[in-house]
């Protein structure tokens, strides 16, 4: 039953409608049948009992006159017409005491079976599977004669009933066979559909096409459901479609989000990022294989300027400017990134000598020598490299880094536009810097700072007009330290705005102190830096130190450099003319070596110009710095303003300058910067 039943589930929904149908359909008529024949041997055994009955009565009818008169011939004789009757197999006559009479049997071999009960048995019928029995009593006009007893055989009943068995399978067969007929091309209608649907799902989960759709022309449930399929496959499409969309947008947010990680937008260079993995990866490979690996750090010189002066498109163009020179000046495999602003790092793989990595830089110095033209502007860029290698210098890629760094830090200060190999020693410069960083911010409240002044000269008259305030750090441990090496850190840690203010206050009060000796004639010029410019209270500050110390403004200048006016915005502009409307003079310092143009001169209110020592320093030989210099003074005298030359040291460049119209000058010629009792001495030589 249970394997039937394992079975039926296995097959396909036809299979299993056949055989409900035929299930169904057979069982159906098998019983109609059964009902059929039981009712139809009921009538036959009715129809029997009634002939049986008819016969007794009749008999009993004729043998009454002898059983009345025990004529028991006569008897015999109206019994044995029997005879002729098929069906009657024994009959017997009992007188009224039950003792048998008369008996009539048929001609029958097997007699085995057709006892004869030798008393009348009672009066009433019974069926047993082959016979009827049936007793009777026999009366005349109500006197009892005896009884009757017949035995009919029911042969004839189970052939007959054999026949319509016969006909009636038939029948059932043929109806069986119709059914299943109809019952099939509907179950056709029905599956067709069913099966179709199965076929079509099959072919999407096979191919994983969306766009097939499932065919029903009818609008039953099947029908319904072929709908609902392919309303289900719309979506599926659908969302399939718009989750390829998505995919397809999230791919292409990711190779953006990758670039981006990676990649400058700018210069179209790798960025930060992408330089650090890939050096990882390569001084990996350079300690594992004994190769050299070289890092190169670059740092433009003055590109703030010309971001600044020129706007940051003009920033931009000249940023890919470079990008590209440097590129061309790379082998292939070489790695170059922007990792900020104006700094770009190089990695040279598998460099064999420290030289090879040398002549790079000086390719790259002079691929960026050429001048670069940007909306019409002729600029000169150019650039400080750090070169640093591996396994030679450093042993991991944070040191090597650090090396470039620092080489590159010692390569600006060399004078810029050039490059440094990083050497062993200069990890003590590194270390220094890192000294002074910490003890710079002690040094104010342990009053390490001191101002040295240097004089400023008339060159015609060769006496001192004025002084530089230059401050100096007198270290506990270091000694005296230049301010060349700590105005830097204290510019980016923000120590120059208090540092600042002390040489502001310690030179005014000098300039009161040398004011009340008589000493009116005397400037003091003050170097401000950028940091402090951008202080929102710059210029009350300035007020208050100048009041507090009594000094007179107007014998108070302070110098500026370019950068500083290029980055000045209104706010600034403000600031500038507020400091001059206290009297105090501003002056233009290292004047030369930024982006000057006429038009910011005029915009702001400077009194003077002072030459930067670069140009003077191989005056009046070098005919370039000779050509700048005099355009220089005569730019000066055209927008009414004065000149000093700065770091005189002969008495050339002192003629020089002065024949070309320079009247003031100051430089190691005249005076180193000394401490302000030194000032005094000299100006008491001057009076000899
Ligand atoms: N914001 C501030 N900056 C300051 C202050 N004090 C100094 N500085 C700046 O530091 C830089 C270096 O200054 P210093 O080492 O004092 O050098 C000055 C002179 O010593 C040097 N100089 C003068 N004459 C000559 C010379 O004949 N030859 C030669 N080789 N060098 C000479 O020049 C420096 C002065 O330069 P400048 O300021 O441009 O006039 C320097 O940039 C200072 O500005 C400070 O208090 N605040």
């Amino acid at each position: 039953m249970n394997s039937a039943q394992d079975w039926l589930r296995k097959q396909p929904i036809a299979t299993k409608l056949k055989v409900l149908n035929l299930a169904t359909s057979g069982t159906v008529i098998l019983l109609a049948s059964l009902l059929l024949l039981l009712a139809q041997f009921y009538f036959f055994n009715r129809s029997l009992l009634e002939n049986t009955h008819s016969q007794a009565a009749m008999i009993s009818e004729n043998v009454s006159a002898a059983m009345m008169f025990t004529d028991q011939k006569a008897a015999q004789e109206i019994l044995s017409s029997l005879h002729g009757t098929a069906n009657i197999e024994i009959a017997a006559i009992y007188d009224p005491q039950g003792k048998l009479f008369v008996s009539y049997r048929q001609d029958i071999k097997d007699m085995g079976e057709h006892i004869l009960p030798s008393q009348a048995p009672q009066t009433g019928y019974d069926f047993s599977l082959q016979h009827l029995s049936l007793s009777q009593p026999i009366d005349l006009k109500g006197k009892p004669l005896g009884s009757i007893y017949i035995q009919a055989s029911l042969y004839a009943v189970y052939i007959q009933l054999a026949w319509y068995s016969a006909a009636i399978l038939a029948i059932m067969a043929i109806s069986l066979l119709v059914a299943n007929i109809i019952l099939l091309r509907m179950q056709k209608k029905i599956t067709d559909p069913i099966l179709s649907l199965a076929r079509t799902s099959k072919t999407i989960f096979e191919l994983g096409d969306y766009t097939v759709r499932a065919h029903s022309d009818t609008s039953d449930e099947i029908g319904q459901l072929a709908n609902s399929f392919n309303l289900m496959l719309d979506r599926i499409q659908k969302r399939d479609s718009e989750l390829e969309a998505e995919i397809m947008q999230r791919k292409r947010i990711e190779i953006r989000l990758d670039r981006l990680a990676h990649f400058d937008n700018v210069t179209n260079l790798s960025n930060r990022h992408f330089f650090n993995e890939r050096l990882g990866s390569l001084v990996g490979r350079a300690l594992q294989f004994k190769e050299r690996a070289v890092v190169m750090f670059i740092d433009l010189d003055n590109f703030k300027i010309v971001n600044d002066t020129l706007g940051h498109d003009a920033g931009d163009a000249l940023l890919r400017i470079v990008a590209e020179r440097l590129s061309k000046t790379l082998r292939f495999g070489d790695v170059i990134s922007r990792i900020g602003g104006d700094e770009f790092a190089i990695i040279l793989e598998n460099v064999e000598k420290i030289s090879q990595a040398v002549k790079v830089a000086e390719k790259c110095l002079s691929s960026l020598a050429e001048p670069i033209l940007i909306d019409g502007n002729e600029l000169y860029i150019g650039a400080s490299i750090g070169i640093s290698a591996c396994p030679d210098d450093a042993s991991n890629m944070h040191e090597l880094l650090k090396h470039a760094d620092t080489a590159m830090y010692y390569a600006k200060n060399k004078g810029k536009n050039t490059y440094q190999v990083f050497l062993p020693d200069m990890k003590e410069g590194a270390q220094k810097r890192l000294t002074l960083e910490s003890s710079l911010r002690r040094a104010l409240e342990r009053q390490e700072f001191a101002l040295y002044y240097q004089p400023q000269i008339d060159l015609k008259t060769r006496r001192m007009i004025g002084v530089e305030a230059l401050i100096r750090w007198m270290h506990p441990e270091l000694g005296i330290v230049n301010p060349v090496e700590f105005i830097p850190i204290a510019e980016e840690n923000g120590l120059i705005v208090p540092i600042g203010e002390w040489v502001l206050k310690t030179a005014c009060l000098q300039l009161k102190v040398w004011h009340d000796l008589g000493l009116t004639h005397l400037s003091m010029s003050v170097n401000l830096s950028g940091r402090q410019l951008k202080e929102d209270n710059l210029v009350e500050r300035i007020k208050q130190i100048v009041r507090e110390a009594e000094a007179d403004p107007s014998a108070l200048h302070l110098e500026l450099t370019e950068s500083m006016l290029m980055d000045a915005g209104t706010m600034t502009i403000e600031k500038l003319e507020q400091i001059c409307a206290i009297g105090i003079q501003l002056e233009i310092d290292d004047f030369g070596t930024g982006y000057s143009s006429m038009s910011y001169l005029k915009r702001y209110p400077i009194t003077t110009l002072k030459v930067d020592k670069s140009f003077v320093r191989e005056l009046p030989e070098n005919t370039d710095d000779a050509a700048i210099t005099t355009a220089i003074i005569a730019m000066a005298h055209s927008l009414k303003m004065h000149v000093m030359a700065e770091g005189v040291e002969t008495d050339e460049q002192a003629e020089f300058l002065q024949s070309n119209g320079c009247r003031n000058a100051q430089g190691y010629l005249f005076s180193r910067p000394v401490p302000a009792e030194q000032i005094g001495k000299l100006l008491e030589q001057e009076n000899l």
